[in-house]
């Protein structure tokens, strides 16, 4: 875990609307009183289900829109208003890059070349993302996975020192999807500030300092992976064995706080105190020569912390059309 607490802020939202269309029913409020704080030098993960707001969230936060309400600063500065000064200093890997496909790779890391102030070389940055040996190939032959790389190069040109990237890792393969996470773990590392999207929980909890999820154009939950795991309950599964009969025969010990299910002779037991549930079902298994066969027990994932915090949302939150205008 790295500790950014203490740094300065690269970037503070505060009270942060998007409103898409007119005032009144007819319009939409996408983003709904964002304020998201990331320190220098942190990894942040923006999550959330579809639609939540996170596109819309980072376009204001890159100064690629302007905010309906509310204020953003990067590095000290309004992204919008500032643009120019604010540009030089951050990287941007849009969804889709949109580049020319006529240009070869390099002819489009050169054109984005003329455009970066203190740019690196473009073989530098196409060797970073694992592009170089396709340098001469046109855009529109490249694979998916590959455009996706360009678009994090071409972001990488200005040696930015925060870089917002919007579900970088969406359609590569296993193997360049954990080749881009080293790149972005060794740019933080380096001190890059990283603001990122992702529909990957894996790649939040591989990569994140911290995280906050949206829903319906709120952040519903934030703060580390442990803090967001904790309050989901842990799982643990296992098999009684033959001689046991059906779970209901057997009485098994009382884990108070625990749900248990039985589908046969496979338990499950959610429980919101692992230790202690798992420390009596041990202990009543060692009293009665009981082997709980494939026994796995483990603390809540952050899928299903994410599954379980945006059910609830759904639940709470009602969706913006029946809100009308947020502001
Ligand atoms: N230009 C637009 N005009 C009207 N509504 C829009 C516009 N762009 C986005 N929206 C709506 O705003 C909401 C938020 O969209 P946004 O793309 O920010 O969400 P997201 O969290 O990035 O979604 P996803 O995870 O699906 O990419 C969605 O309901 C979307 O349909």
């Amino acid at each position: 875990m790295n500790d950014t607490s203490h740094r300065e802020p690269a970037v503070e939202a505060a009270g942060l609307h998007r409103r898409y269309g007119p005032a009144g029913a007819a319009g939409f409020d996408a983003v709904r009183g964002l304020d998201l704080t990331v320190h220098r030098g942190e990894l942040f993960a923006l999550l959330g289900t579809n639609g939540a707001g996170k596109t819309s969230s980072m376009e204001l936060i890159e100064g690629l829109a302007a905010p309906t309400a509310g204020t953003v600063r990067v590095l000290g500065r309004d992204p919008y208003r500032e643009r120019t000064a604010v540009r030089q200093r951050i990287g941007i890997m849009l969804q889709e890059g949109g580049f020319p496909g006529d240009l070869t790779v390099a002819e489009t890391g050169r054109t984005w070349t003329g455009l970066t102030s203190g740019a690196r070389p473009v073989d530098e940055a196409l060797e970073l993302v694992g592009l170089l040996d396709r340098r001469r190939v046109r855009v529109k032959q490249l694979s998916g996975g590959e455009r996706r790389r360009l678009d994090l190069a071409i972001a990488l040109l200005g040696r930015p020192e925060v870089l917002f990237l919007d579900e970088p890792t969406t359609g590569l393969d296993p193997e360049a999807r954990a080749a881009v996470w080293r790149l972005v773990r060794e740019l933080r590392e380096q001190g890059t500030t990283v603001l990122l999207t992702t529909h990957y929980l894996e790649e939040a909890e591989e990569l994140a300092d911290r995280l906050a999820i949206m829903h319906r154009g709120r952040v519903v939950a934030g703060g580390t992976v442990a803090e967001v795991i904790a309050g989901h309950p842990s799982r643990i599964t296992f098999e009684l064995p033959e001689r046991c009969g059906a779970y209901d025969g057997l009485g098994l010990p009382a884990m108070p706080g625990a749900e248990v299910a039985a589908d046969g002779r496979r338990i499950t037991v959610r429980t919101p105190t692992l230790q202690a549930t798992l420390t009596g079902l041990l202990g009543w298994a060692a009293h009665h020569g009981v082997a709980l066969g494939g026994l796995d027990a483990r603390s809540a994932s952050l899928e299903e912390a994410f599954l379980a915090i945006a059910a609830d949302a759904a639940e709470t939150t009602p969706a913006p059309s029946l809100i009308g205008n947020a502001r």
